[in-house]
């Protein structure tokens, strides 16, 4: 279990004076479930991960994995793994090597080892120097590092990055698997899908703060409201006629647009009052990336390109709300630096 209270880490920026890169947060992430920890780059996920692993000290709150501020655990290694940082590793070492010095430095049996190994599929490696390892087999490494204690809490930062379509589900089927074993796992990633398929709860950061602590499937619905798409061969006429002040209607071609507040059947009565032939009547689910670029829309640090709204194509009739404006179903592009600008060592801690 990870628990965070008031956490506040503000770092001694330069020239645009201190940065509260994490901001009274509280939070707990519980075990039996995969917690997923989301929000654009520069929110404060890393940092509030390197704060729960003793890294960085909070300038004020706590944070406490199974309990304790990690440092005070007798054995950290067997309460928490975590891979923060893939690339820690001696390059003149053999995988093998550079895991069994951590065993033995942590009273960490050897047979362990060969079992991280073969659980990590790395098994065809582990004997070449770490030098030239891949991307993928670094991450690999890395959270076989974070498995070498058999922990109960593990903290999952970026996992999948480098990893191929393989190695996303291999870190997927992971992380499922530990949290089916009781365990805690806490886990940020920028791949939607990937989160959509591994999380049971999501803690989403803005700007250092959470804009939402809930599980996925409800952050979904909330986000989401309900979409119907609808195609008729008289939409010009049904977009009129389900107009209304809280309905929001999108053509996507002349004859299809998709209509946010009215679920399928009220669609399909008023579609039979005004005599208009229906072709479909799809309600949409909502994708998790979708939900998640509405919450964090304000709380993007970076952002190149600017706003894009959607666009009806040029055929469409006209894409009409109450207010007679075209509106943007789908949120802005969310692109952007891999990270965030970072002026590291700024506040005489590290
Ligand atoms: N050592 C540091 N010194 C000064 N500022 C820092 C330091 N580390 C992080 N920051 C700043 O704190 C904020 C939060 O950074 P953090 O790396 O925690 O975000 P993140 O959510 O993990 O982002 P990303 O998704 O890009 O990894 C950013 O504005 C970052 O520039």
């Amino acid at each position: 279990m990870i628990t965070a209270e008031a956490l506040t880490k503000v770092y001694r920026a330069g020239r645009s004076g201190p940065h509260r890169a994490v901001d009274g947060i509280s939070f707990t992430a519980e075990p039996g479930r995969v917690t997923g920890f989301l929000g654009p780059n520069g929110a404060g996920k890393t940092t509030t991960m390197r704060l729960a692993m003793g890294l960085d000290r909070p300038t004020s709150g706590s944070i406490t994995v199974n309990g304790l501020p990690v440092g005070r655990h007798a054995a950290p290694l067997r309460q928490v793994g975590a891979v923060l940082d893939a690339g820690a590793t001696h390059p003149g070492r053999t995988g093998r090597q550079h895991l069994r010095v951590l065993a033995s430095t942590h009273g960490i049996a050897r047979r362990r080892v060969d079992e991280v190994i073969e659980m990590t599929g790395l098994g065809s490696v582990a004997d070449r120097r770490v030098k030239g390892y891949s991307l993928g087999m670094n991450q690999r490494l890395g959270i076989g590092a974070a498995l070498l204690g058999d922990p109960a809490t593990l903290i999952f930062d970026e996992p999948v990055n480098g990893l191929d379509p393989e190695g996303v589900r291999w870190v997927r089927q992971l992380a499922r698997q530990l949290a089916a074993e009781g365990r805690t796992v806490l886990l940020s990633s920028h791949l939607m899908s990937e989160m959509s398929q591994t999380a049971d709860h999501l803690i989403v950061l803005g700007r250092g703060r959470i804009l939402a602590d809930m599980p996925l499937a409800d952050f979904i619905d909330a986000a989401g409201g309900t979409r119907v798409l609808v195609r008729s061969e008289d939409a010009t006429e049904l977009m009129t006629a389900l107009s209304a002040e809280d309905v929001t209607v999108t053509a996507h071609d002349a004859e299809t647009f998709e209509v946010v507040g009215l679920d399928a059947r009220t669609i399909g009565r008023r579609a039979r009052e005004i005599s208009a032939a229906l072709h479909e009547l799809t309600p949409l689910r909502t994708s998790l990336e979708e939900s998640y670029l509405r919450l964090t829309h304000d709380a993007v640090e970076h952002r190149s390109g600017g706003l894009t709204p959607s666009k009806p194509a040029a055929a469409s009739p006209g894409a009409t709300n109450a207010a007679g404006t075209v509106p943007a179903l789908t949120s802005p592009a969310l692109t952007g630096p891999a990270t965030a600008d970072r002026t590291a060592e700024q506040d005489g801690e590290h």
